[in-house]
């Protein structure tokens, strides 16, 4: 099995920045253990994992496997039983408090009655920005997923395809260094979400954020991240972490799929999960 420690950083756009890769999210030797009524269940053990600047990182394996507990210990939504975990050097907690992330839920959970614009303002407004700063900066955003011109649209009114992009352009609304992203486009029929894929490498590569992306998906990991962690069943722990960075162009377009070097790390991916999986239930 390989062994899972994290492979040099791979997106580095610029030569000062390949230097001295900075690192956005350092998670060592973390286990999390829910406290349930029958008995404890032990989601994460022993996770270590550096995910760098500039870093789009995919978190795949079994569902129950600890992707979206992980995710919520980065964001300080979930509290680990050992272990450190810094988020742009603070602990989750300053790091939600400073936000440095923005986080899209695997349901792009908008408000109904608040039209495109008033949901991507909605925590601008919270932390009392003024109107018109807000106004500015939802434009902003939603020029950035290509939702320009919907401001005044309400999410009913929209695909849900495009109702994700809402929640991505309310999830930048801060301009933070990190998007998490909780399997955004599970929902979604293949066209679309093949739509999406094209849009959010665009937004990465445009913006440079560091991502943290869950998906069942092992084309769409492959498509999306410069390292893929292929996570094993309950307890979750990292049996594999995969370089996509170093064969495939940072630049992406969907005709990637037919690659032999695409192929090749979608084996791979494929292979690691077969190795964790248990077939007994
Ligand atoms: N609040 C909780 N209390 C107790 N157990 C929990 C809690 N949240 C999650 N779990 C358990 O922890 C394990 C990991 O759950 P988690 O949701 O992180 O997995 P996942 O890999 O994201 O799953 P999926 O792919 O289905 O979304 C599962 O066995 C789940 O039942």
């Amino acid at each position: 099995m390989p062994a899972a420690q994290p492979a040099p950083l791979a997106a580095v756009p610029t030569a000062a920045e390949a230097e001295s890769p900075r690192t956005i999210v350092d998670i060592r030797r973390l286990n999390l253990i829910y406290q349930t009524a029958d008995q404890p269940v032990t989601a994460l053990s022993d996770v270590s994992l550096s995910i760098a600047k500039g870093d789009f990182i995919s978190l795949i394996g079994p569902s129950g496997c600890g992707k979206t507990t992980l995710m919520r210990v980065i964001a300080d939504l979930e509290q680990p039983s050992s272990g450190d975990v810094l988020v742009n050097g603070m602990t989750p907690e300053q790091a939600r408090l400073k936000r440095a992330y923005g986080y899209v839920f695997q349901a792009p959970a908008l408000y109904p009655w608040r039209n495109v614009e008033r949901n991507v303002t909605l925590p601008l407004e919270i932390m009392g920005m003024p109107a018109a700063e807000r106004r500015t900066r939802a434009g902003e955003q939603l020029e950035r997923v290509g939702l320009a011109g919907f401001e005044r649209k309400f999410p009913w009114q929209l695909s849900g395809g495009m109702q994700q992009r809402v929640s991505i352009a309310r999830a930048l609304a801060f301009d933070p260094d990190l998007l998490l992203m909780d399997e955004p486009f599970g929902a979604l029929d293949e066209i679309t979400r093949d739509h999406l894929n094209v849009n959010l490498t665009r937004l990465w590569l445009r913006t440079r954020k560091t991502c943290v992306f869950v998906t069942h998906s092992i084309a769409e990991a492959v498509f999306l991240s410069t390292r893929i962690v292929v996570m094993s069943p309950r307890p979750g722990r990292i049996l594999d972490v995969i370089d996509c960075a170093r064969d495939l162009p940072r630049e992406r377009t969907l005709g990637i799929r037919e690659s032999p070097e695409f192929q090749r790390i979608a084996h791979r991916v494929r292979e690691g999960l077969m190795e964790g999986h248990s077939y007994d239930d």
